[in-house]
């Protein structure tokens, strides 16, 4: 048995409701797993039940091959993290940090100088006495990140950490969480309806629906090569071709799936189509258009040219924003 979490077929019922569906996944030390899937597929559930705070109905939880499921939360050795940090706002930032160190009877001389040491590793040197209440969001969500690993948990489990920031700041946090899960050497599993968030922070990832796993892979792989139609859908491709019109943008497919960067607007585009809308964004203009041979998909262009309905347009399709489907 390797080292690591282990989840083995876990099921959860609430009453006629089957929350998690024989769940099995394993979060080698070291990795980050993101469970990604649409709200209702049991993905909390699944997060509970590794925290401690719901008991299966059947499967177990193993940490480093010891069977944990019935262990008391506080006494797993794992950490939490909440979309919304929920730090303790009486407190200043190295006292919400430093919590769970004098909970274990750490010395005040190490407490204090773990706390400027993750306070260094999360970005915010010299922020200890600041009250949460004068932070912004991201750099709260910082300051919680800090607590919960605070106690060296040898698991980390996180509920949608990013889903209460803004777009941007949602990005480069991420990246700045992936780089210091990393840095710390910190097992994780993270829970999220967010491809981006899944994509930004996770090497591996897992989605689910209805309760069950469906597809399981690095995080690329995963992107590229989409289970089905559904999965494909979740992670936001917008079109699916089968048949012809599959097999001639990529020969040799019987599916393909399509996100509206697959088509870019140029004069010098071999393929024609027929504009049926078009829309502004702040990335640029998003068609819906009907591509001799292809069929209806999505397009996108350069706000400088916007097309009216009906006119005629040629694309570049490209291959970044296509992903070859298995035949159903
Ligand atoms: N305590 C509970 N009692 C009854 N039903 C529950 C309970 N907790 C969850 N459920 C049900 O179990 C299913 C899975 O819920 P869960 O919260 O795990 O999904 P989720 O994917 O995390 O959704 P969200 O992202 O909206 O939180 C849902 O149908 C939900 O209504």
């Amino acid at each position: 048995m390797g080292e690591g979490l282990e989840i083995d077929h876990v099921s959860v019922r609430f009453g006629e409701t089957s929350a998690v569906d024989d769940v099995s996944l394993t979060v080698p030390q070291g990795q980050v797993l993101a469970v990604l899937g649409p709200s209702g597929c049991g993905k909390s559930t699944l997060l509970r039940v590794v925290a401690g705070l719901q008991r299966p109905d059947r499967g177990t939880v193993s940490y480093d091959g010891r069977d944990v499921t019935g262990v008391p939360t506080h006494r797993r050795g794992f950490a939490l993290m909440f979309q919304d940090g929920q730090l303790f706002g009486h407190l200043d930032v190295a006292g919400n940090v430093a919590y769970s160190l004098k909970r274990q009877g750490v010395s005040r001389g190490e407490t204090h100088a773990r706390v400027d040491e993750l306070l260094d590793l999360v970005g915010l040197p010299g922020l200890g006495d600041r009250r949460p209440a004068t932070l912004s969001g991201g750099q709260q969500q910082r300051v919680a990140l800090a607590r919960a690993l605070a106690g060296r948990p040898r698991l980390l489990l996180l509920d949608e950490p990013l889903s209460s920031l803004d777009r941007s700041l949602r990005d480069r946090l991420g990246a700045d969480l992936r780089r210091i899960l990393a840095d710390s050497g910190t097992t994780a599993l993270l829970v999220t309806h967010d491809h981006d968030e899944a994509f930004t922070m996770a090497d591996h990832m897992a989605v689910m629906r209805a309760g069950q796993v469906v597809q399981t892979g690095p995080t690329a792989q995963v992107w590229r090569r989409p289970a089905d139609p559904d999965v494909a859908e979740f992670l936001g491709y917008t079109t699916l071709l089968e048949g012809a019109p599959a097999d001639r943008l990529v020969p040799g497919a019987a599916r393909v799936a399509l996100r509206p960067q697959a088509w870019r607007v140029d004069p010098a585009g071999a393929y024609v189509a027929t504009v049926l809308s078009a829309a502004r964004t702040a990335d640029g203009v998003r068609l819906r258009v009907a591509v001799e041979g292809v069929g209806e998909v999505d397009a996108v262009g350069a706000l400088e040219q916007v097309p009216d309905a009906d006119d005629r347009v040629r694309l570049v399709p490209d291959p970044v924003g296509m992903a070859v489907l298995p035949a159903g």
